[in-house]
């Protein structure tokens, strides 16, 4: 386990800080073709707290957050071993239903991705389609509360019927956040969700991914360090397809062990 890594053998060890796992990674690998972008990684990912992935471009921090909901299933060429397990349950045993393991496990992009559809559309589709609603009463509850955990109800209630793509950059993210949120997920995955926002979006939804770490399990892939200092309790270093150091994020930004950690934290490579 990572947590045994040889790399932080050589120093005393805090002691390790307790925590539950949501999901579990083992010995992933993923090839695209035949070029091997991960390499035996090994990753805890604990229940209702940020994980934050870093690491310079092309290391594999997208890669892997892909395989926690299998959308790499979606990429030609794509092949994952190890395991990869959600409350125990191998994610890749042939009788999961995938569709349901990203209802489990949603996913919010970079670049805001909304439906050319209204507001009230775009977070009402996923519960539709998994039946998570018994009327439209009910339906309309749905909308209302998830765009509400997302902070953006206030916002957007007198135009419900407009178009998400009308909205900011900033709020179509926090859009994209209520449409996760609204098919119940237990983990939401985060692929540089603010990098297409200014900063005063960006800390809005910064303030939004620490309130939701109360009720889901986030993992979030950043290249901003403060950000990542900002808002996670834990910190994966990836380093050419593999986890060089894995702690508590404190820890990681103050004092890591490794050195392509301490380098890439303060910009000494990347
Ligand atoms: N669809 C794909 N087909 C082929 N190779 C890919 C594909 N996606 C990623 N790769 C390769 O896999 C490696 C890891 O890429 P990945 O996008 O996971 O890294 P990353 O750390 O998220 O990078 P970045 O920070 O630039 O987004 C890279 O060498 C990349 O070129």
């Amino acid at each position: 386990m990572m947590e045994q890594m040889s790399l932080t053998a050589a120093k005393p060890t805090p002691a390790p800080t307790a925590f539950a796992s949501k999901m579990r990674g083992e010995k992933v690998s993923v090839f695209y073709n035949a070029k091997q972008a991960l390499f035996d990684v090994d990753l805890d990912i604990p229940e209702r707290q940020v994980t934050a992935l870093i690491g310079p471009s092309g290391c594999g921090k997208s890669t892997f957050l892909r395989t926690l909901n299998r959308m790499n299933d979606t990429v030609e060429g794509a092949r994952v071993q190890g395991n990869i397990t959600l409350d125990g349950e191998n994610i890749y045993d042939p009788s999961i239903d995938v569709v349901e393991l990203r209802a489990r496990v949603g996913m919010v992009f970079q670049k805001p991705n909304p439906f050319p559809k209204s507001i009230y559309e775009n977070v009402s589709y996923g519960p539709r389609i998994h039946g998570l609603a018994r009327s439209k009463a009910d339906l309309d509850e749905i909308v209302t509360s998830s765009l509400r955990r997302a902070g953006l109800f206030e916002e957007v209630k007198d135009r419900l019927h407009e178009a998400g793509t009308g909205l900011s950059g900033g709020q179509q993210q926090r859009l994209c956040i209520a449409r996760a949120i609204a098919v119940s997920p237990e983990v939401i995955l985060m692929d540089e969700p603010c990098s297409a926002l200014d900063p005063i979006a960006t800390a809005t939804v910064e303030e939004l991914i620490d309130e939701l770490k109360q009720n889901y399990t986030i993992v979030i892939v950043t290249h901003s360090m403060q950000q990542a200092a900002r808002v996670s309790q834990r910190t994966a270093m990836f380093h050419l397809g593999k986890i060089v150091e894995v702690g508590p994020t404190e820890k990681m930004f103050q004092n890591p062990d490794d050195k392509r950690t301490q380098d890439y934290i303060t910009g000494r490579f990347g």
